[in-house]
């Protein structure tokens, strides 16, 4: 156990009618000083996240803060301190936010959000910004019969609002990159992104936008197989494949089964406690999967999940 102090810090997430997110800038002479960040602070003893978020909200910008979600918390260790992110979005809000400490602000567009801009520990919080509620994962495919119709499925989970895909075919190489080159297509034209099982090499011949790590890999691979521009996903289903997963520094992971289900009749659900549990160590942001639908969303959100990820009931 380290022995250096560690703080709960609450940070709230705005976001105005564009999209944009409320950041300012740490004073000079503060810990972390001059990088931008997310207002908040750190929560007092006896003080719950959320009353800690409403108090520093209040200080800092002269706000009053409404409905909130949890987004991501993020476990952090500096050379001076650890600390403990618990990152809130603020849904709705009462009065003008402005700097009250005179510290400078902006709403800047999520695209715009510069990891080096900011404390270290935030690298989680802006991927969680950039991704999606749901990861649609494909079902397998057969012979080049059958590629008609499952492409179809495709183009009707894109045409239903889906950002992120992961193909997961069990087919012969060339067949393989034949039918993820054709999903690519798909998912760009959709202005959706596509990420490969297993394979970096096939993400990286064909472009694709990342690739999704088996739990198995997470220990055969040293580092990251792809580039930081790509994703990198992990499937992890206990402590020690976060903690793997964390090592290798993936963007983000799948955790499962969250409910049981007939893919995995053998394995013992995590249920949605397990999830929150879990997803609190996780320093970066998780799907719930496993017997999930659309409707486990604000389910996955409440415990600081991501989102939903799976296969049918997304199209
Ligand atoms: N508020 C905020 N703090 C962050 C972010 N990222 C990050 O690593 N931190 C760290 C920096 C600090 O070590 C700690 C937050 O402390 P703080 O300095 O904001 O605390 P505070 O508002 O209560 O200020 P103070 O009274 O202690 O000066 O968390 C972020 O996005 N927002
Ligand atoms: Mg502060």
């Amino acid at each position: 156990m380290s022995s250096l102090p560690h703080w709960l810090v609450a940070v709230g997430v705005l976001q105005d009618k564009t999209g944009a997110v409320l950041i300012t800038q740490r004073d000079l002479k503060r810990h972390q000083g001059g990088r931008w960040e997310f207002p908040g602070g750190k929560v007092e003893p006896g003080e719950s996240v959320l009353d800690g978020l409403a108090r520093e909200l209040n200080e800092e910008l002269g706000i009053t803060i409404g409905q909130t979600q949890p987004l991501i918390r993020i476990p952090f260790e500096y050379p001076e301190c650890r600390v403990t992110l618990a990152v809130i979005r603020v849904q709705e809000w009462q009065g003008q936010a402005h700097g009250r400490e005179n510290q400078p602000l902006r709403w800047c567009p999520i695209s715009e959000l510069d990891v080096q801009a900011f404390p270290a520990a935030n690298s989680p919080i802006i991927t969680a910004l950039k991704l999606p509620p749901f990861y649609v994962i494909t079902p397998d495919c057969g012979s080049r019969a059958e590629w008609p119709a499952w492409l179809e499925r495709l183009e009707r989970v894109l045409a239903n609002g889906a950002k992120l895909i992961q193909l997961r075919v069990s087919l012969p190489p060339s067949e393989q990159a034949a039918l993820a080159r054709l999903a690519l297509e798909c998912c760009h034209r959709a202005n959706a992104e596509l990420l490969i099982n297993r394979n970096a090499e096939l993400a990286e011949q064909i472009g694709a936008d990342g690739v999704h790590l088996s739990a198995a890999q997470l220990n055969t691979l040293s580092q990251r197989p792809l580039p930081d521009a790509a994703w990198v996903a992990a499937s992890c289903h206990n402590t020690d494949e976060l903690a793997a997963a964390a090592k290798l520094g993936v963007d983000f992971g799948v955790l499962s089964p969250v409910r049981p289900t007939s893919s995995h009749p053998h394995a013992q659900p995590i249920g949605w406690a397990g999830f929150g549990r879990l997803a609190a160590k996780a320093p970066f942001p998780l799907y719930a999967l496993g017997g999930m639908s659309p409707n486990d969303l604000a389910s996955a959100r409440q415990l600081g999940g991501q989102g939903v990820a799976g296969i049918s009931g997304f199209g």
